[in-house]
């Protein structure tokens, strides 16, 4: 019998499993597989997905992350906090500022220590992809996609979308309490007029740096969080006039706020909490 151990961390609810590949070995064919495996309630551990944290040569540590669907993602908001924390309170860095590699090319993480425990993480994500092909989106090359009108199943709706690293479709609602999260997100999720799938957010404008949001996770449905998200949704609303550039907006999440900032160099800086469960022994 196959084992590896794991912890499992939180972003503000949104939970994964994480594996330390610098000290465990987990075959790639079965990553994916592993990925649904462990984020089952019932027959798993339970999480949003699995995220490995895994040997570089550009820099600590590199995130790999996995939804629970076993599809691999190429960034992961949440999950860069905790494995910032993960790396800071294992030793695998000894500086309270680093790169972590990504599968989008490399982010800053900066750890906020009390009594050797890291309560908060920022992390700069770097500049969000705004042309079509970056989101990517099928259609004419533009250089942005904004309040772009668009129709799913006879409805019209107004599009934003913006990347991450990985992709995010915004839609503005009145009440973030009534926004069609589980109706409108998968149709959106899967629509062909995004090749890689998109990651759908929901945002109510409280005022020029206050947002409400909700999302519908590419392949991973409803979250309690979304890092990437929540930093694509703080872009779309510069982008539409709603808040303000380089200043930092609140965003309430289900599971919590975050703290971003799309600066006047370009860069997105998102602060938040990563929160360690539990650890244990996986058998497969
Ligand atoms: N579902 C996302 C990956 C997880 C992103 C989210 N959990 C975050 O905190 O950014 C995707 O496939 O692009």
């Amino acid at each position: 019998m196959r084992s590896f151990s794991f912890t499992k961390m939180h972003g503000l609810g949104n939970s994964y499993i994480y594996v330390n590949l610098f000290e465990e070995n987990i075959p790639e064919k079965m990553l994916s597989e592993l990925a649904v495996r462990v984020s089952n309630v019932n027959t798993g551990i339970g999480a949003d997905g699995m995220i490995l944290i895994c040997p570089s040569e550009v820099a600590p540590v590199k995130m790999r992350i996995f939804n629970s669907d076993g599809s691999e993602g190429k960034n992961c908001g949440n999950g860069l906090r905790c494995v910032a924390k993960y790396a800071y309170e294992h030793q695998l860095v000894k500086e309270t500022s680093f790169f972590i590699e990504t599968l989008s090319g490399l982010v800053k993480a900066e750890v906020f220590v009390e009594n050797d425990v890291v309560t908060k993480v920022t992390i700069d994500m770097g500049r969000p992809r705004l042309k079509r092909s970056e989101i990517p989106m099928v259609g004419e090359e533009a250089e942005q996609v904004v309040a772009e009108p668009i129709q799913f199943r006879e409805e019209w709706y107004e599009m934003t979308g913006v990347s991450m690293g990985n992709p995010h479709a915004v839609f503005y609602v009145d009440d973030i309490e009534q926004a069609p999260v589980t109706t409108l997100g998968p149709i959106v999720e899967k629509d062909t007029r995004f090749p890689e799938g998109i990651n759908v957010e929901f945002v109510e404008v409280v005022n020029d740096h206050e947002l409400h949001f909700r999302v519908w996770e590419r392949g991973s449905g409803v979250t309690q969080a979304c890092g990437t998200g929540a930093c694509a949704a703080v872009v779309a609303s510069v982008l539409n006039g709603k808040t303000a550039r380089n200043k930092e907006t609140v965003v309430h999440l289900a599971g919590g706020d975050l703290y971003i900032t799309w600066t006047d160099e370009g860069n997105v800086l998102m602060t938040g909490p990563a929160e360690t469960i539990c650890t244990g022994v996986y058998y497969y």
